[in-house]
């Protein structure tokens, strides 16, 4: 099952993170987009082409130590269709070297376009006689405050695919309190209630750790959440933004992982893709400072737990 994989990769790493590839422009080292818009001008095609070749290079450093990345499609929906082929290809290239991919979409919409977009991430297309992939994500994160019957295509595809998703719950952003911790039902809150709802709706496809194929997003940033999700969710992985750049610490995710370790993964993006911008070298160095940044992440959240 695809969280087994995921597990997997975490406990031959030693390494319960992500890298998430949030390229804004101004990230991607004044070299590579040189190289760029030399060869395809400074386009929307050339931008594309330097965010590919960023992430190229990220995932060629990362690949050994950290288990998977997170392109946040935001970044690459911007730079138009050229941004997109960028993405296929960078999820195609993460693949090829080990790492599983999260595409963030949190996509959420009624049951017949969550189908299309199901068939987009983690499907594959009918045209014609023959069945075309699309984006090929391991997993996707999604919107689940429509309800089931926004998120059940994409778990009808992910059984059928091998995937999984990551459904938000208690999100990591200052405003997520203004709807998300509202009282609701009795003496409960609405992210409580959306807890219940991820268990229910991944019931019965638990693998072999234990674990559903719908996860849950639960921010780094509010730990004491955390802390009460992770017992309210016990058949439920947990992707956790929010710590480095959002303030969320290793002290605070600890509460997100169950006995040995599992059941969970931490996500920095600014934290590892920036890293470069503290050296003072012009991102001559950039894969050697996420790389490192990566490695003092996982060293800094293996300090409270023992991944076994
Ligand atoms: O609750 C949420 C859900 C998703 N995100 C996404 O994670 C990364 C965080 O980036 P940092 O640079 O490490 O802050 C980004 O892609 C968000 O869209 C989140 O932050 N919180």
């Amino acid at each position: 099952m695809s969280f087994d994989v995921l597990q997997e990769k975490i406990i031959r790493m030693k390494n319960p993170t992500v890298v998430g590839l949030d390229p804004k422009p101004e990230y991607v080292p004044e070299h590579i987009r040189k190289a760029s818009y030399e060869q395809f001008g400074e386009t929307l095609e050339g931008a594309a082409d330097a965010v590919f070749q960023f992430n190229k290079g990220l995932i060629d450093a990362l690949c050994d130590v950290v288990p998977a990345v997170k392109p946040q499609s935001a970044y690459y929906e911007r730079l138009g269709w050229h941004g997109m082929a960028a993405l296929e290809k960078t999820i195609r290239y993460a693949h090829e070297k080990g790492m599983y991919v999260i595409a963030d979409i949190k996509r959420g919409d009624i049951g017949s376009t969550a189908e299309a977009y199901a068939d987009a991430w983690l499907g594959v297309t009918k045209v014609g006689e023959a069945l075309c992939g699309g984006f090929n994500a391991d997993c996707v994160t999604l919107n689940g405050y429509m309800g089931a019957d926004s998120v059940n295509p994409f778990l009808k595809v992910a059984g059928e695919r091998d995937k999984s998703v990551f459904i938000l719950a208690k999100t990591s952003n200052p405003g997520s309190g203004e709807l998300q911790n509202v009282a609701a039902g009795e003496g409960d809150t609405v992210y409580g209630l959306m807890a219940d709802l991820i268990e229910k709706w991944g019931a019965g496809t638990e693998g072999k750790y234990g674990y559903t194929r719908a996860g849950a997003v639960a921010g780094a940033t509010y730990p004491e959440e955390l802390q009460k999700l992770r017992a309210r969710m016990p058949h439920t992985f947990l992707l956790v933004p929010g710590y480095g750049a959002q303030g969320g610490t290793a002290e605070d995710v600890q509460y997100a992982f169950q006995d040995k370790g599992r059941g969970a993964i931490v996500n920095s993006s600014r934290g590892i893709i920036c890293a470069w911008q503290k050296t003072g070298k012009n991102g001559a160095d950039y894969q050697e400072a996420a790389r490192a940044a990566a490695i003092a992440m996982r060293d800094d959240i293996c300090r409270f737990i023992a991944i076994q």
